[in-house]
């Protein structure tokens, strides 16, 4: 019936039920994101079953716990345990105060199906990776209802909504376009400048989110002027595409990307930041691009880029990368040592 929401439109309902601090229903079980519970909820989570923690490998990895999931970790919830503990689980924010959170008893039995959906539900929320599980018998026809299989979904289906000239700096012939996912979801924009050829590749520029760089001018990551020296060669070409994707802290949120950056004033750098999360070093789906690209009518582009990924990622989804444009800009003395780990550890070109 055409009422019923479909898995998309059940899943973008979850994520915001995770951030309210509501549990989902999935698989024969109760879900519900770590960091925003509240004692009373996980009172009456208790009273209904046995709480399983999920937590990445990566978070286990720093915790020193065992992932017998390969990917994940599922630990009994011990008895003495309260909010305090699971927060301290999933937040690395006072590690260094509190190293020694063990012993754990690891639950290797059964299957970790849900547990992973969970993880996967609580990351897209841009929240911290960790959930509670608890098998349930009963239904709770008030909560949202997922089947594991729904998440993660990729990108549902992004049309255009709108666009309106916007002269700019950069350029008078200026166009942005808002696209809005199927399912309601985050929208993207693009700023089109002048009038690209679809039948020529259009120099083109990848730009995910970064309020702190982009916004406020920090210095501690080059986007800021990555953003306005892509804009300006497009102006000076008098053609070109930005797209700015809403993937703010690559993909995992600005909060946690607050959360990293507090780590960073501990002494770790940006991999190691985001990996005592719980996060791998980067957790954006380009294949967004590449269907904002195709929508408006591009299937090649002259990529303006130092990541070799973003180059990867474009031609595995059909996006024909007829070059690399170098964007070597803003660099300084705060962020000389990010720059540097980008080159050594995630593949970054100099
Ligand atoms: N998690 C995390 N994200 C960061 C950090 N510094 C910057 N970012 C984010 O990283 C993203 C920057 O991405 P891009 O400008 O596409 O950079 P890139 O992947 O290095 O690729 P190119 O600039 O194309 O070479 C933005 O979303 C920023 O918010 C950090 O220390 N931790
Ligand atoms: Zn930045």
């Amino acid at each position: 019936m055409s009422l019923t929401p479909t898995p998309a439109e059940r899943l973008n309902r979850a994520r915001a039920d995770l951030r309210a601090g509501l549990p989902v229903m999935m698989g024969g079980a109760l879900v519900a994101a770590v960091e925003t519970l509240t004692p009373a909820r996980l009172a009456d989570l208790r009273a209904l079953g046995a709480p399983e923690l999920a937590i990445t490998l990566r978070r286990a990895e720093t915790l020193k716990a065992r992932a017998y999931d390969g990917d994940l970790a599922r630990l009994a919830l011990p008895s003495d345990a309260g909010l305090e503990w699971l927060c301290a689980m999933a937040d690395p924010a006072d590690d260094l105060r509190v190293p020694m959170k063990g012993p754990f008893r690891h639950i290797r039995e059964g299957d970790a199906t849900v547990h992973r959906a969970g993880i996967a539900l609580a990351k897209s929320a841009h929240l911290l990776p960790a959930c509670l599980v608890i098998a349930v018998a009963q239904d709770f026809a008030d909560l949202t209802h997922l089947l594991p299989g729904d998440v993660p979904l990729g990108p549902q289906g992004l049309t255009e909504v709108v666009s309106a000239r916007l002269p700019m700096q950069a350029a008078k012939a200026g166009r942005v376009h808002i696209f809005r996912p199927g399912d309601g979801g985050e929208e993207h924009y693009a700023v089109e400048i002048g009038q690209p050829d679809r039948a020529q590749p259009v120099l083109a520029r990848l730009h995910s989110a970064c309020f702190t760089g982009d916004v406020l001018g920090s210095l501690k990551c080059d986007c800021g002027p990555q953003l306005r020296a892509a804009l300006g060669q497009m102006g000076v070409e008098g053609a070109g595409v930005l797209l700015y994707l809403n993937q703010e802290g690559r993909g995992i949120g600005l909060a946690n990307k607050m959360r990293a950056y507090a780590l960073q004033d501990q002494g770790f750098d940006t991999v190691e930041a985001n990996h005592r999360l719980g996060f791998e070093d980067d957790e954006r789906d380009f294949r967004l691009g590449a269907q904002i690209l195709r929508e408006m009518g591009f299937s090649a582009v002259r990529l303006l880029t130092n990541n070799p990924r973003k180059i990867t990622m474009m031609q595995a989804q059909g996006i024909q990368v007829a070059e690399r444009v170098p964007l070597h800009v803003g660099e300084t003395q705060e962020n000389r040592a990010y720059l540097a780990t980008k080159a050594a550890k995630s593949g970054h070109l100099l």
